[in-house]
Parts: structure tokens; sequence; C-alpha cells
């Protein structure tokens, strides 16, 4: 198949917006990066979706959310529309429980492809869970694409840190991701969800702008230690987490906020750090995406915590705001084709699987 323009989208845990962007490509490899474009959530529209955390499909609000998610997504892909062949709308996750109740993406995908006029694939974790795997993460198989677009000789681990962390271990040598020995991946914990929490709850802030306020505070040594004998935690992969990670704000109800913020940032890197203990080689090096690299707390955890060097992916010419609008682009194109979005080493799944729908307009 030839390369076409795919627009991807992600409204992510933390709830900060809606980012898209544009991908040329076949599903397999990654011919160019497009336009990018991003509408933040206003606090009214954050704070009905927030009321939704946690419900499943037919419960009270959950109509409300996914009606407020879709217009946000036809309100920042409208005027890109012209240029796309193929929309991956992930929508918004509300709800995660891949051993119970499934999981749960508000927005309807059939409904933007009829307001936008494109074809949208979307959907993209039921099959996954339904099939017994986590149905996340599933941007390692974009990580991989990635590896390979920027012709890397080793093996490197991709760090997303959104609410929640997650890494892919990937070797750029294996010529497919569902190749065995190509992608070792997993949540790692909570990352941001927590800290944002902590800011909005005690100061009203959004987040801890560039980290100052846990640079100027001080971890507790041993409200990080209790958090990492957490169940999920010592679990082995693959695993994935939904947004709320129990207890970790009540362990820091009794610190200041600059503590608490210092804390709940040591909290994060010692999930990264021992991420690495389930991957198969030490990578040459820990590529970090997602709005926590703009955390400069949680950066300089990172970098004395992990046994490899640690660097945005704009060391390789990534653009890390924009990683994951781009893996669903990826993975749009993917399930056109039918190719698999998930591997026994990304999600458990007990084989590499196809998934998500097509809505035609
Ligand atoms: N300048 C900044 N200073 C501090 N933190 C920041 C900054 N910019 C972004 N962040 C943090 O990154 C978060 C957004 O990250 P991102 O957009 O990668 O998450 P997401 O996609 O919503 O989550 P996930 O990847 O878990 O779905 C913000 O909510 C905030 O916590
Ligand atoms: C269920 C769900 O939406 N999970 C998200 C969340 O945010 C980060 C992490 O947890 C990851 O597992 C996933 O998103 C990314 C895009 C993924 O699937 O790779």
């Amino acid at each position: 198949m030839n390369a076409i323009w795919a627009l991807g989208t992600m409204s992510g845990t933390s709830l900060d917006g809606v980012d898209a962007a544009f991908l040329r490509t076949d599903g397999e490899s990654i011919s160019a990066f497009g336009e990018t474009a991003y509408r933040a959530y206003a606090e009214p529209e954050r704070e009905v979706i927030r009321r939704a955390f946690g419900l499943w499909p037919g419960d009270d609000g959950v109509a409300e959310a996914a009606a407020l998610v879709e217009a946000a997504h036809v309100a920042v892909l409208g005027p890109l529309a012209s240029g796309a062949d193929l929309v991956g709308f992930h929508g918004q996750t509300l709800a995660h429980d891949p051993g119970g109740r499934g999981t749960h993406q508000a927005g309807d995908g059939a409904e933007v492809a009829r307001r936008l006029g494109l074809p949208v694939a979307w959907d993209f974790r039921s099959a996954d869970v339904a099939a017994g795997g986590q149905g996340a993460p599933l941007a390692p198989f974009f990580h991989h694409a990635c590896a390979r677009w920027a012709r890397l000789g080793q093996p490197v681990a991709f760090l997303n840190l959104g609410g929640v962390g997650n890494v892919t271990w990937v070797d750029p040598a294996a010529p497919r991701p569902e190749d065995p020995g190509a992608l070792v991946a997993f949540d790692t914990g909570p990352a941001n969800a927590p800290l944002n929490d902590l800011l909005l709850a005690r100061h009203g802030m959004a987040q801890d702008e560039g980290g100052l306020l846990a640079l100027s505070g001080q971890a507790d040594a041993e409200v990080v230690r209790a958090f990492l004998c957490n169940d999920w935690l010592l679990r082995s992969p693959p695993k994935s987490l939904d947004r709320h990670f129990p207890d970790l704000l009540a362990a820091v109800e009794g610190l200041s906020v600059a503590d608490a913020a210092a804390t709940l940032v040591a909290a994060a890197t010692a999930c990264v750090a021992a991420s690495f203990a389930h991957m198969p080689a030490r990578p040459a090096l820990l590529l970090v995406c997602g709005g926590g690299r703009h955390n400069r707390a949680l950066m300089e955890g990172l970098a004395a915590a992990a046994p490899c060097p640690v660097a945005p992916v704009e060391s390789i010419g990534l653009n890390g705001d924009m990683l994951e609008a781009q893996a669903f682009a990826y993975l749009a194109v993917r399930v056109q084709r039918g190719l698999p979005l998930s591997a026994p080493m990304t999600t458990g799944v007990p084989r590499p699987l196809p998934g998500g729908r097509i809505s035609l307009p």
C-alpha cells in the first residue's frame, strides 16, 4: 500500500487537552511528519470529564462527557480535515479495568466521521482486552517505527510521561514490531496525574510549572518506600494502569505542598527506575516524551535514577508533545490494513492482534 496522510489524536489521562498530528505512513514505516494542532480543555469541560472518570458506557454523566470529547475533537480536526485521508480517534479513557469490566474510551468515532466527512479509525483497545490483553500501552508499535525512522543502531527505551507513565524497550534491528524480541512495553505507574491532582487540590493550579515546586521540596523517602511495595508495582509486565492510583495522594497529605510534590516526583521516577529490571538488556538511551519532560524535577530525578543516559525525544528529531497523537495516526493506518496493533510483549495478548474499527462518513 502507498503511504497516506493520517491525522491522529490523543486526549490523554492528564486531561490537559486534545493533541492532533499528521503522519504520512503506510502503517509500517514513517514517510513524513506533518502539521500538528492542540486544543486545551477549558476548566468547566475538564470538570465534566473528571466527573465521568471511573464510569462505564450507560452510566449517568458519560453521554455528556462523550459529547464534549467529540465536539473538542471536531473543533481541532475541522480546520485540518481537507489534508487528511484517514483520522485516528483515540477518544478519552474514562475507565480501564482489563481484567474485569474492560476498557472505556469516551467518544463515538462514527459521529466524528460524520461530522468531519472523513473515515475514522477508533475503538483501538477493546479487541485486545477481549482477547485477554491489557489493551494498553498501544504506542509501542509506533515507537518501533520511530526507532527505525531515526536509524538507531542499538536498543533504546521510549518513556512517555503523561498522566500515567509507560515505557517501551525497542530493538530497531527487528524488521516488524510484532516480531519476537522487537519490543517489551508496559505502564510504569503514576506519572503526572497525582502531581496535577495535588496542585489542583492545594493551589487550584493545573500543574507544577517546570517542576519548580517539587525542586524546592524534600522527598519523603519513607512514603516512597511504602509506595513501592504496592502490589501493582511489584507485578511483572504485561501491565497497564487506570488513571487513579489508590492512596498516593492520601500518603502525602501531611506533607507541605513542596515536599508532597517532591515525594510524588520521587515516586514517579522510582517507578521508571524499577522498570529497567523488566527489559531484556540495558537500553543505550532513555528517550522521554510526554508533558513530564517539561518538569525539571522529573527529568533530574530520572537522570539520577536511570542506568543509561536520559534525553528528550527531540534529541533524535521527534516531537515529544505529539508522539501519542502521531502514534494513533500510525495505528489508524494499521487498522485500515488489518495489521496487528499489539503483541504478547506489549499488552500480553496471546498473539499479535489487529484491532480497532473504521467508520465511514
Ligand atoms: N511546562 C510544564 N511543566 C510541568 N509539567 C508539565 C509541563 N507541561 C506539561 N506538563 C505535565 O504534563 C502533563 C501533560 O502530559 P501529556 O499531554 O503527555 O499527558 P496525557 O497525554 O494527557 O497523558 P497520558 O499519556 O497518560 O494519556 C500535564 O498535565 C502536566 O502534568
Ligand atoms: C487505558 C489508557 O488509555 N491508557 C493510556 C494511559 O496513558 C499512558 C498509559 O496509560 C498508556 O498505557 C495509555 O496511553 C498510551 C497512548 C498508549 O496506549 O500507549
